[in-house]
Order: structure tokens, then C-alpha cells, then sequence
């Protein structure tokens, strides 16, 4: 499938968030925005150095899940205090609290990148993947689908756009989103 590399239209700037389970492509989606569009790309882990001085893996080893989540949640709030356009990648985990929804859902054009049990442990089961992920440390689609059950509903509730992308390269997945957004601009 050729995907268009040249936009019909420019697309109307906005804040656009990438929410989803880890694995889902936030990051590399993210970045190949940025490469697409110009847009800066901000990915959680830099706006939790940013915002800490220390890496997620050392908060979450050090201080603990709470600390983690804590810092996650103030990288969710520095992410939607850019001005647009901006894409940022935000935490798998942070729609877990009722507060950092309503900061998503009022803080931008909030994209889940859906995807299956099987798509993420194929893409963060081995190697260097799983080794930034302190959270697969037992058996990868265990845990996945644990954290999966709770926050599905969740994802749901939050976003203007669901775009699945088990099937789907990150560059075909820009343009989904890029289409979206100038399809709803009237475009
Ligand atoms: N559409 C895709 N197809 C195949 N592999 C992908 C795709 N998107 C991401 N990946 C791979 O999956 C892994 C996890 O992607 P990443 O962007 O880090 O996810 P997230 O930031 O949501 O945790 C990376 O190794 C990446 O190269
Ligand atoms: O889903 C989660 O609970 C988490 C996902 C990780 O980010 P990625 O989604 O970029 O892997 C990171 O925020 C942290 O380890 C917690
Ligand atoms: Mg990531």
C-alpha cells in the first residue's frame, strides 16, 4: 500500500496526544509525525527527565510505582501546556486516574493506538523493547493483558480518534491520524 507523501491540504495545527498500552507505537508513530509534519514530537520519557532530572526505568526502581505514575502525571501536564502544533507520547498508564483524564480529554486531539495483546508482545516481548520496560519483567502477555483489562474502557472514554494498527505501518498510521484531522477541520 503507497502512502501519499505529499498532504491535499496543510493540516490545521493542533496538540495532538498518543495514548495507548506500551508497544503500541506512541513513540515511533510519534517521530514519524514529526518527520511528516515538522511538528515537534515530545515522548513521556523526555518530558519525565524534563521534569525530574531522572530516567522513568531509575524512578520506578528507586522511588516505585507511585513516584513513576506522580511523574507521569506531570509530564502529561507539561505535555498540554505546548502550544500547537505539538505531538506528544504519553504515559500507557496515566488514564488510570479520573484526573489525568479530564486533563487528556480537555488538553487535546487524544489518538489511541489500538492494538492487540499478540501486536504488543510481538513488539516488546525481546531484546532492547523489553529491557526499557521495567514493567514486563514477569511473563510479557501476562502482564499486558492485566493492565490491558483495567485501562481498555479507559482509552475508550478519552479519545477523539481510535486507530488500529496491528496491520498497519507507523507511516500508514500518520496518515490516518494527519487525514483525520483535515477531514475534521472540513477539509
Ligand atoms: N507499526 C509498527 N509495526 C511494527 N513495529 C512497530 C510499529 N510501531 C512500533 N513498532 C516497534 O514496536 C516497538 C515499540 O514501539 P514504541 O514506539 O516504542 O511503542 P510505545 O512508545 O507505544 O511503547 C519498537 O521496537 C518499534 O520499533
Ligand atoms: O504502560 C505503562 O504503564 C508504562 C509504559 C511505559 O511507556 P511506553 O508506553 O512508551 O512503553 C512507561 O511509561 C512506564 O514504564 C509505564
Ligand atoms: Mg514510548
Amino acid at each position: 500500500m503507497s502512502v501519499k507523501a505529499t498532504p491535499a491540504r496543510p493540516v490545521p495545527a493542533a496538540r495532538i496526544l498518543l495514548i495507548g498500552m506500551m508497544g503500541a507505537g506512541k513513540s515511533t508513530v510519534g517521530r514519524a509525525m514529526s518527520a511528516a509534519t515538522g511538528w515537534p514530537y515530545l515522548d513521556n520519557d523526555e518530558l519525565v527527565r524534563r521534569a525530574t532530572g531522572v530516567p522513568t526505568r531509575r524512578i520506578l526502581h528507586e522511588r516505585g510505582v507511585r513516584a513513576l505514575r506522580e511523574a507521569e502525571a506531570t509530564a502529561l501536564r507539561l505535555a498540554v501546556e505546548q502550544p500547537p502544533p505539538v505531538i506528544a507520547g504519553i504515559a500507557g498508564g496515566v488514564v488510570e486516574s479520573p484526573d489525568d483524564r479530564r486533563v487528556l480529554r480537555e488538553g487535546g486531539f487524544v489518538v489511541w493506538l489500538r492494538a492487540r495483546i499478540e501486536t504488543l508482545a510481538a513488539r516488546i516481548g525481546a531484546g532492547s523493547a523489553r529491557a526499557d520496560r521495567p514493567w514486563l519483567e514477569e511473563d510479557p502477555k501476562t502482564v499486558l493483558r492485566r493492565l490491558y483489562a483495567g485501562r481498555e474502557p479507559l482509552y475508550a472514554e478519552v479519545a477523539s480518534l481510535i486507530v488500529d494498527v496491528d496491520d498497519a505501518t507507523p507511516e500508514q498510521t500518520v496518515t490516518t491520524i494527519l487525514d483525520t484531522l483535515r477531514a475534521r477541520a472540513g477539509g
